[in-house]
């Protein structure tokens, strides 16, 4: 079974996979994946150039921060690098999960419940949630580079809350007050009965 997890910025995705792992359940994470992929692979690099410029790239690789700018100001060009990265990240994705063997496997992507069924390629989708006031903290002290304004600006580019919520299969609350760890003690059990067995 694959099981997607998405959400927001800052709103415990990575927290909610890094226990996962640590249960022993392989887990993809396709932001880092498409990283890689955009600065691997050749056909993709050329698109990016062609839509943003030159300046997409330095002599490190990605210029990520540059690019961030962009598209973060910019649905259209957000748009378009989505439709460059995306087909890219779900053929490799295919292969990652075409090599796993354990009954339950894990995708973490910010982009999820925008894509169809087959572009997302996921059986179960859960929505990690928390506050935006409490998100919004957790980026400050993890990103401090970022300023409160560019934290806002990325929010308001990525699905509303009350979408994702009417969206996804199951919901995970990451707010302050909730425990996150028995939540994902209780989805385990609930995905292995599907399943029919445990890791
Ligand atoms: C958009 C980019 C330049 C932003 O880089 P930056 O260093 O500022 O931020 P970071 O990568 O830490 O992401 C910030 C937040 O935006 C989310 N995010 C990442 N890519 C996207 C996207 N295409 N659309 C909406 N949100 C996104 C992240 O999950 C995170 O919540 C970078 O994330 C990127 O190149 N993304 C393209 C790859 C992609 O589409 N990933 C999404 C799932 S496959
Ligand atoms: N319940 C919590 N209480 C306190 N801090 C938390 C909690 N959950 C996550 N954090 C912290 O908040 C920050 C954001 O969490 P995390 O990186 O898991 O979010 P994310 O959804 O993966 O974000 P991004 O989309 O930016 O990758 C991290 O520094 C993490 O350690």
């Amino acid at each position: 079974m694959k099981v997607g997890i998405t959400g927001g910025i800052g709103a415990g995705k990575s927290a909610v996979c890094k226990y996962v792992e640590v249960l022993g359940y392989p887990v993809y994470y396709a932001d880092d994946r498409a990283k890689e992929i955009i600065v691997a692979h050749q056909t993709v690099r050329a698109r990016i150039i062609a839509l943003l410029g030159q300046e997409a790239y330095t002599s490190e690789g990605y210029n990520r921060a540059w690019v961030s700018r962009q598209v973060f100001s910019s649905p259209e060009k957000l748009a378009k690098l989505n439709s460059i990265v995306h087909p890219a990240v779900k053929e490799d994705f295919s292969l990652w999960a075409s090599a796993q063997t354990a009954p339950i496997i894990f995708k973490e992507a910010a982009i999820m419940l925008e894509q169809s069924a087959a572009e997302r390629n996921v059986d179960v989708v859960v929505a990690v949630m928390a506050p935006r006031a409490e998100r919004l903290i957790r980026i400050q002290q993890r990103d401090p580079q970022r300023s409160a304004s560019e934290i806002q600006k990325i929010i308001d580019r990525q699905m509303p809350e009350a979408q994702m919520t009417a969206l996804a299969d199951v919901i995970i609350n990451n707010g302050d007050h909730d425990a996150l760890i028995p939540q994902i003690n209780d989805l385990i059990a609930h995905l292995s009965k599907s399943v029919g067995k445990l890791i």
